[in-house]
């Protein structure tokens, strides 16, 4: 029945009573970005995990059962014996088939998968291995890792602003270094990147870390970095953090990892401590910079954080109180990348106008997402930066060639 308004007695409108949020985003049918993850990505990346390593006969028919799975049947629950399996019991999707769930649920179950049937979780002798650190170490090892790491002795010949605006494009651009949008890509690789942002609230980000603000005398607070990708991606956002500790932007710096491996490239404590030896075993300054981090770690000013909602198959609304209190207590959290964002602001259908704000008006502290597009999801666009990204390619969402600095103080 419609409930007549409490102000004037009359019907509400549908927009009155239309849900305030969007719906989720669905897997849905062919030719939607969500359905190509699930029906090309995926079993890409089954083939690629296979190819990787020698697994034995057990793993092998568990990821055929996988891929039949995903392509032919219905969620399934994982089994009985499953390590942490209880934690994925009450899920409400099992027995529907993949292209009616949630995406974000449904790829955050296909990793859980993935990782059950290498037995990553399974007390033996394959209890934590990475099935994608094959390809995590041969990246980390790239000579364009080389030419970036060089890079960083022309920063000191750069105004002190430009050193900041240098450094937090790198952690962004940083973001393309994702082996699952790779995958994608296939041949043809990626796009070359869109010169400007679709949107920059830098300065606001810079304006919340100043290291010094007037009627703040306690000096600079804790700032969250949540990290998206190992290696190429990781390497400049250690090295962003280490730049708001030495320019006392930050006390500290949280480093939000994943807790065991998920999306292929997201970093874990392992692909971090990678890095910083790649850091420290490279010349100049980035050796100094690794040796900076690898102190900070020491002395507690660099914490490694791995909480298992990081890979939870829920937006951050969700997120539990202990980590709320953590985003709530830091000077600003930065969300890196594509599948943090969605999770930000929730994986749901917004009309690209809507005020970043908004969509993330339930998150405790300052928060900033720094972000190259990858999915259909975005928020915070004017109307006409959109008409003319929606005028130009078509597939700006989700190429990875344009990219966004946003912030809600
Ligand atoms: O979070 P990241 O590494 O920037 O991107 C993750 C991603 O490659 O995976 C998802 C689809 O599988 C999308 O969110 C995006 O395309």
């Amino acid at each position: 029945m419609t409930r007549p308004s409490q102000d004037t007695g009359r019907a509400p409108t549908d927009a009155e009573t239309a849900p305030s949020t969007p719906a989720p985003v669905v897997v849905g049918t062919p030719g939607s970005f969500a359905r190509s993850v699930l029906d090309e990505r995926h079993p890409a990346l089954i083939e690629r995990v296979r190819r990787a390593t020698p697994y034995p006969p057990g793993h092998r028919r568990a990821l055929d059962a996988l891929l039949d799975e995903i392509t032919k049947g219905t969620v399934e629950p994982l089994g009985p014996a499953e390590p942490g399996g209880n934690l994925w019991r009450d899920e409400p999707y099992y027995g529907q088939r993949w292209a009616d769930v949630p995406f974000l649920w449904a790829e955050s179950f296909f990793y859980r998968k993935l990782l059950a049937a290498l037995r990553h979780f399974t007390p033996g002798a394959w209890l934590g291995i990475d099935p994608f650190a094959p390809f995590k170490n041969a990246e980390l090892a790239g000579s364009e890792v080389d030419d970036e790491l060089a890079a960083l002795d022309r920063l000191p010949h750069l105004a002190p602003d430009e050193q900041d605006r240098t450094l937090l494009l790198s952690s962004l651009w940083g973001n393309r270094a994702d082996l699952g949008f790779q995958l994608s890509a296939g041949e043809a690789g990626l796009g070359d990147r869109v010169q400007g942002l679709v949107v920059d609230d830098s300065d606001a980000l810079w304006d919340i870390l100043a290291a010094e603000k007037p009627g703040e005398p306690d000096g600079p607070g804790k700032v969250c970095l949540v990290a998206d990708n190992a290696g190429p991606e990781l390497l400049p956002d250690l090295v962003l953090a280490e730049h708001l500790l030495a320019t006392g932007r930050a006390a500290s710096v949280v480093l939000h990892l994943k807790p065991y491996p998920y999306y292929v490239s997201d970093a874990t404590t392992t692909d971090t401590l990678a890095c910083l030896d790649r850091l420290t075993g490279a010349s100049g300054r980035a050796a100094a910079v690794g040796e900076r981090l690898r102190d900070a770690v020491g002395d507690g000013r660099l914490i490694l954080r791995s909480h298992p909602f990081s890979c939870a198959p829920h937006s951050y609304d969700r997120m539990p109180a202990d980590l709320r209190e953590d985003f709530a207590s830091a000077t600003l959290t930065v969300m890196k990348g594509d599948l943090n964002y969605r999770r930000l602001v929730g994986d749901r259908h917004w009309p690209a106008t809507t005020p970043f704000t908004e969509a993330t008006a339930y998150f405790p502290g300052p928060v900033a997402a720094l972000r190259t597009l990858k999915c259909d999801v975005v928020t915070g666009l004017t109307h006409a930066t959109l008409a003319e990204l929606d005028a130009g390619t078509e597939s700006w969402r989700t190429s990875g060639t344009h990219a966004l600095i946003q912030v809600s103080p």
